[in-house]
């Protein structure tokens, strides 16, 4: 029987770009990142002033294309930072809009997304959905207990990359994503290791606020005495603090780069503390999978390395070294967000999948991320 063509657009908004795309039910037909020059990100007071920019950025490009944007089926957009949620598409409604205003839990350019696609969707009449943004929260209670009663252990991680790679490997494997034991680890400028189990992440690090490896770009799990002795040496502001955290820690800390094949260079040209970092991360990648083994009492289907580190054959061969006695290691280098965007979107139009409805409440204090 021939199957009914859906025609979608994918919004993904980043700190310094938004990558577009146009499928064909899971045809990807054009695929764009604008980039944003810093100027013109930093004239914006906050994320949310940057949507009128960016609304118009997006439909320029699809108005040069030649793309007529009145033969959507549906606009699909990457999720920000809401309230906790189970992983799945989301119609994009209005307690989601208003916790995307505000910054229910924070400033990310990920807010935009659910705005932006429920803003062009409106105008065309068709629908509008996120699906599995970072805050995508499926852990078992056992998990959320940190060791201090005031402190909850969050689930913040790459969701869309790691549910969708999960997804493709089960496929792969010829077996439902449902049934398999996962250990999937997401290796961009964050890093994430999440265990799925029957289809739910139940545990993971919180790859923003400082929780597990190191990364490019963020500190990991750090000595908390000395986090403490820091916060309180009178040197800091609180935003530097969270700085040394998220943006600056990590490769950026040690080596003045967030760029990998840099580090890959220096080793190759003799550099001894790059050689040792880049070991570190390595080292610490393996030690996560290997407490994220034991949520499992080991009994794991498959480790699965992902995001644009698992390009580096080194760097994974250092990893793999270490965990291939847990379970076979499976290498899906790269992220494909806006494959799964539309994916996601494509589920509920096809019926496979009912969309889920964002819970309303009341709006929390904000806090700066970026
Ligand atoms: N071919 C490669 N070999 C080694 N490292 C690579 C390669 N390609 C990209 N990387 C590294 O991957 C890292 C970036 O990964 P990625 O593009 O997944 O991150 P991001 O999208 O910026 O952040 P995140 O995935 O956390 O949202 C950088 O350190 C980059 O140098
Ligand atoms: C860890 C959540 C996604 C990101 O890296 O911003």
């Amino acid at each position: 029987m021939h199957q009914k063509e859906f025609r979608i657009l994918v919004i993904n908004p980043g700190s310094t770009s938004t990558k577009i795309g146009i499928f064909d039910n899971e045809r990807p037909v054009f695929e764009k990142t604008i980039r944003h020059d810093t100027e013109t990100i930093h004239s914006f007071d906050s994320v949310i002033d940057q949507y009128t920019f960016r609304k118009e950025t997006i439909l320029e490009a699809l108005d040069y294309e030649g793309i007529n944007i009145s033969k959507l089926s549906c606009v699909v957009g990457r999720g920000g930072l809401l309230r906790p949620i189970e992983g799945g598409t989301y119609s994009v409604n209005e307690p989601m809009l208003k916790d995307l205003k505000n910054g229910y839990a924070g400033e990310h350019a990920s807010n935009l997304g659910g705005i932006l696609a429920f803003e062009i969707a409106e105008g065309l009449n068709i629908p509008s959905f996120i699906v599995d943004p970072v805050v995508v929260d499926e852990m078992d209670e056992i998990a959320r207990i940190s060791g201090v009663p005031e402190m909850e252990r969050k689930s913040i991680f790459h969701a869309l990359n790691q549910k969708a790679v999960a997804r493709r490997v089960a496929k792969q494997l010829n077996k439902s994503y449902e049934a398999l034991r996962l250990i999937v680890v997401h290796m961009g400028g964050g890093i994430t290791v999440g265990v799925h189990k029957d289809g739910r992440v139940i545990d993971v690090n919180n790859g923003l606020h400082g929780e597990g490896p190191f990364s490019p770009e963020r500190a990991g799990t750090v000595p908390i005495g000395d986090l403490v002795s820091l916060c309180f040496s009178g040197e800091f502001y609180a935003e530097e603090v969270m700085k040394k955290l998220v943006g600056q820690g990590g490769l950026v800390a040690y080596l003045g780069t967030n760029d990998a094949r840099t580090v890959e260079e220096r080793i190759e040209n003799g550099d001894k503390k790059a050689e040792l970092i880049y070991d570190a991360m390595a080292y610490q990648v393996a030690k996560e999978i290997g407490s994220a083994s034991t949520v499992l009492y080991g009994q794991v289907d498959a480790i699965i390395l992902t995001g644009g580190l698992a390009f580096g054959k080194e760097f994974v061969k250092k990893i793999t070294d270490r965990v291939e006695w847990v379970s076979d290691c499976i290498i899906q280098p790269g992220e494909n967000e806006l494959q799964a965007l539309a994916e996601g979107g494509l589920r509920v139009l096809r019926e496979e999948e009912t969309a889920k409805v964002y819970p309303g409440g009341k709006t929390i204090a904000r806090v700066s991320l970026d």
